[in-house]
């Protein structure tokens, strides 16, 4: 068997915009669903979900076929964390609350092996395909792709030391902890939030690196966020889509 490409890295790296969907509901009906809608990438949400990684195994596969990439967005930086995502096959990693260059550093060791990393080995994981794809462990970090999340105020001065780590495919700007951390709860498109993320954006590629944001709801701000350099864009959070459409039709009939 053949190692698997990551065609969300590949474009992701060849400057090409992809558009992506937040997948919080953990079913793997929902991801299939929502993976032939026409979605670029799929994140696959274990922080602000409640969804583990058995179901995430049961999402990867609904996905397998459809031209849309899985992300999946562990908990926390943490190596034990990705090692058992890495296990079932995850290829794209979306790492929360990423500090500094340090924190980035130790999220991308955590997806290589020795000696470039601390991955556990397995000698027959979904990763390799159970043993079948003969050249994963020399061919396996050409299709790993590890984004990073900067959303504190603190990580978004660092974004340059962060964006020169080997390893880091890209950077995702967080606008809801952002905000937050800025002191603008529940406020993510507060002018002085669009800026800073604006002006994060523009850094992350001044710096030779590629950006990423999620905005819900509003084009013409996600469109803003493009020309100052996102390049992969999510745009929507299922969970939200479901419970505003199901109020919307609910309404037109109850009032
Ligand atoms: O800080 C943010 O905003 C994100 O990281 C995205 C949210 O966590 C996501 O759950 C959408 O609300």
């Amino acid at each position: 068997m053949q190692l698997p490409e990551n065609p969300f890295k590949r474009a992701l790296h060849a400057g090409t915009q992809q558009i992506g969907l937040w997948c919080a509901v953990p079913s793997n009906y929902v991801s299939e669903i929502l993976a032939g809608a026409g979605f670029d990438w799929l994140v696959l949400d274990t922080e602000h979900a409640p969804n583990e990684l058995p179901n995430v195994f049961n999402q990867l596969q609904s996905m397998v076929g459809y031209g849309t990439q899985p992300v999946v967005r562990v908990p926390w930086n943490d190596a034990v964390t990705l090692k058992r995502f890495l296990d079932i096959g995850t290829q794209s990693f979306l790492i929360p609350m990423v500090q500094d260059a340090e924190e980035a550093r130790a999220a991308v060791a955590a997806t290589r092996y020795p000696p470039d990393g601390i991955r556990g080995y397995a000698v027959a994981s979904r990763a390799t395909r159970f043993g079948r794809i003969g050249d994963y462990f020399t061919r396996y970090a050409d299709e790993m792709c590890v984004l990073v999340q900067v959303e504190t105020m603190e990580a978004l001065e660092k974004v340059e030391e962060i964006a020169a780590v080997p390893g880091v495919d890209g950077i995702f700007i967080g606008p809801g902890d952002l905000s937050a951390s800025m002191g603008l709860l529940h406020q993510p498109t507060h002018p002085r939030v669009v800026e800073a993320i604006e002006d994060g954006l523009r850094r992350i590629t001044a710096a030779g690196n590629r950006g990423g944001v999620l905005v819900v709801g509003d084009e013409a701000l996600a469109r803003r966020y493009m020309a100052a350099g996102s390049v992969f864009t999510a745009v929507g959070v299922d969970a939200a889509l479901f419970a505003r459409s199901s109020e919307a039709l609910a309404k037109q009939y109850k009032g």
